[in-house]
């Protein structure tokens, strides 16, 4: 459902001075941006539709609040994710998704919904993808796959201390829909995600209704519990398109370190492509965080390695690792998925001049003790067996402005990464 509109604009091709081409993003993206001079007028019909489902939600229970047309059954929808944080009775974790979520939900639809909603926040940023084509040939659509750590809402209100953000910002019923309007602009097939505290009230129902299926493993002591107010546990959580692929198996994988269970979690998946029939692994994870922490990073990286290795039996299934690892690049566990039996490649090196060098930043925050800008998500794919097409531009530092992440046009202290892949034609021995 998602896949022609991308197409279309590969016919806008443009080079850029370092001679990679850059593809505009999918046509989503650019009727973000309001006219500087005067703010957007938001559509009175939408804007009222989205307050009136906001405060039926607010006056009916989660589960008599059934609304006829399929318009008003999406407004339902979004009222529900609303009254979230509102559903104390029972820890909106522990809902089941009720089979109203499973109505199909225009794209379009929401994503008016969430720009009606969004339309006080200054413009949306401008990124582009690179065109990383090797000549190699590809008979099937691309695989795009996006890794985000969105910030847990619980964390960000409640322990990240970003002291340059308002809390305005952090306002969850906006920061979900400039979430999603990130994951609407760039259509992933393949959605990674960490810091997720609201699953099943918010990204489950919604993305299942665009056609994704979700898979979501909490951590066992997520900090989130702490808060006052949290809305659950955070963990990471793992979405494919069902159009385009079949579950083969999963696995939730609560990480050790040397041999001691930790708090810390991976899923992974494998799955088959429907158009090519071949199979994949897709990875996620999320590991320990903060200075003094490397050697246990590496322990659970060494523990993700060796289940990957059973996973994908020995390298025989190709394989893309997607995680906010905590680590910079000279890290130990940088260094063991570099150099580990998998065969794997960081994939945002390749936007690199000399495709050896990591982006200088992938989250980029002000916290008490200061500036923190530092390299820690990663796309790891099997080198020999999967292409890296394009790949989504990071922010520029101008972009990002003086009071970094997060922020009222950007609603996580990550960067989304975005690339595309398609299998390389080698036969399986090669992996
Ligand atoms: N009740 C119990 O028995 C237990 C409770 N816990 C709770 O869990 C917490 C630790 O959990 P653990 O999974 O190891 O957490 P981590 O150390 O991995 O960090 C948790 C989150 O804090 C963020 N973070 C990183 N650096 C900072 C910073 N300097 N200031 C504020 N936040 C930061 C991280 O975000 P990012 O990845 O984006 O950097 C991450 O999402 C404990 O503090 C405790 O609250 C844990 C174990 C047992
Ligand atoms: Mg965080």
């Amino acid at each position: 459902m998602f896949h022609s509109p991308r197409r279309l604009c590969s016919a806008l091709l443009q080079r850029d001075a370092s001679g990679l081409r850059r593809l505009p993003a999918p046509g989503l993206r650019r009727p973000f941006s309001p006219p500087a001079s005067a703010p957007r007028p938001a559509s009175p019909r939408l804007l009222a539709a989205v307050s009136a489902a906001s405060g039926a939600a607010r006056s009916c229970s989660r589960t008599a609040c059934s609304m006829g047309t399929g318009t008003s059954r999406l407004y339902s929808a979004l009222a529900k994710t609303l009254n979230s944080s509102a559903a104390s009775q029972h820890p909106a974790y522990l809902v089941s998704p009720d089979p109203e979520h499973l109505e199909p939900i225009d794209p379009k639809e929401l994503l008016e919904e969430c720009r009606a909603v969004l339309h006080t926040r200054p413009p949306r940023f401008q990124r582009d993808f690179v065109d990383l084509r090797t000549d190699c040939p590809s008979t099937h659509p691309p695989i795009r796959v996006m890794q985000w750590n969105i910030l847990a809402q619980a964390l960000g209100e409640g322990k990240d201390n970003f002291v340059q953000c308002p809390v305005e910002a952090l306002k969850w019923e906006e920061r979900k829909c400039l979430i999603l309007e990130e994951i609407l602009a760039y259509q992933p097939d393949i959605l990674c995600l960490q810091e997720v505290d609201h699953y099943f009230d918010t990204f489950q129902p919604l993305l299942s209704r665009l056609g994704y299926q979700g898979t979501f493993f909490p951590k066992p002591w997520s900090p989130c519990l702490d808060v006052e107010h949290n809305n659950g546990p955070d963990g990471c959580a793992l979405f494919f398109l069902q159009n385009r692929f079949k579950l083969v198996n999963s696995a939730n994988i609560r990480l050790t370190a040397m041999t001691l269970k930790t708090n810390q979690v991976a899923i992974a998946q494998t799955l088959e492509c429907k158009e090519s029939g071949r199979q994949f692994c897709i990875a996620v994870t999320h590991l320990k965080a903060r200075t003094g922490w490397e050697r246990f990073r590496s322990a659970q990286g060494c523990d993700l390695l060796q289940n990957l290795q059973n996973i994908t039996q020995g390298a025989k299934i190709p394989l893309i690792v997607c995680g906010d690892f905590n680590a910079e690049p000279t890290e130990e566990v940088y260094k063991h998925f570099a150099s580990s039996s998998l065969n794997l490649n960081s994939a945002y090196k390749l936007l690199s001049a000399d495709g050896q060098s990591e982006p200088p930043y992938t989250t980029w925050k002000i916290r008490t003790s200061g500036e923190c800008r530092h390299t820690l998500d990663y796309i790891w794919y099997s080198k020999h067996a999967l292409n890296v097409r394009s790949a989504l531009d990071l922010l520029t530092e101008e972009q990002i402005g003086p009071n970094r992440l997060p922020s009222f046009n950007y609603p996580s202290d990550h960067l989304s990464l975005v690339c595309d892949f398609s299998f390389t034609e080698e036969p399986d021995g090669l992996l």
